[in-house]
């Protein structure tokens, strides 16, 4: 592919729709709002895995990086996922809290992006959290290692076998290293897509605890 990579996806389609209509008459004053009612569509139009957002981070350097995770929960303009202490994005938000989330559902033509602080909820939360996981991603959880070099396959199946074994004689028990976070949003755009490349983005920023928007241009 790579020396005819630019005619290959050049010649690929984008944003071809169709796509929803967006009424933006009338917008409601708080986009976590939006936000609910966007996801409510993808999920009722069978987005795949609508609640995966990339989210954004930035190490100790200024270097951006970016991955994607699981949405836990959106309320009161704070939006929740889970993830370890240890990992690197774990590391980058104890030292740079904020972060930014990405949303795109191509099949709506939708994208949504966040702006905010990540606030690391703590020991119980985590817990309830890794509670509600199943029990094997609570086992790769509990081995404390994300993002960690790792020497061999054998290494895995044995720090997880060892983790199971724990759940199977304490139910309860979890690791203080998982955590859920609260990404408070500062900023929250949210684009339509146009056939026509005429596309609609809206623009919501906090301000005194109180939400504005705008458009923006294309
Ligand atoms: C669809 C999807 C869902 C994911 N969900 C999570 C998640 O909820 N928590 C998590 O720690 N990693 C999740 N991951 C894995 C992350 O993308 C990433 O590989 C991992 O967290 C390590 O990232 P880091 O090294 O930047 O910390 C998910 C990946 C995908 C593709």
């Amino acid at each position: 592919m790579s020396t005819q990579s630019s005619n290959i996806l050049r010649g690929l389609k984008a944003l071809s729709g169709p796509f929803p209509t967006w009424d933006t008459q009338s917008l409601p004053e708080n986009p976590t709002e939006l936000f609910l009612d966007w996801m409510k569509l993808a999920i009722e139009m069978k987005v795949k895995e609508p609640h995966a957002m990339t989210i954004s981070t930035v190490d100790s350097d200024g270097f951006p990086d970016a991955r994607v995770l699981i949405i836990k929960e959106a309320k009161d303009d704070s939006f929740y996922f889970a993830t370890g202490l240890e990992s690197q994005k774990g590391q980058h938000i104890q030292h740079n809290p904020k972060v930014a989330l990405t949303f795109y559902w191509p099949e709506l033509g939708r994208q949504i992006r966040i702006r905010g602080v990540a606030e690391d909820m703590g020991l119980e939360a985590g817990a309830i959290d890794l509670r509600r996981r199943s029990p094997i991603a609570r086992a790769v959880a509990m081995t404390e290692h994300q993002s960690q070099p790792l020497a061999s396959e054998e290494e895995l199946e044995r720090s997880i076998a060892i983790q199971e074994q724990k759940i199977d004689q304490d139910p309860d028990i979890v690791t203080p290293n998982w955590r859920l976070f609260a990404v408070h949003a500062q900023q929250i755009e949210f684009w339509q897509a146009d056939t026509d490349r005429k596309h609609t983005r809206y623009q919501y920023l906090l301000h005194d605890g109180q939400w504005t928007h705008q458009q923006l241009w294309p």
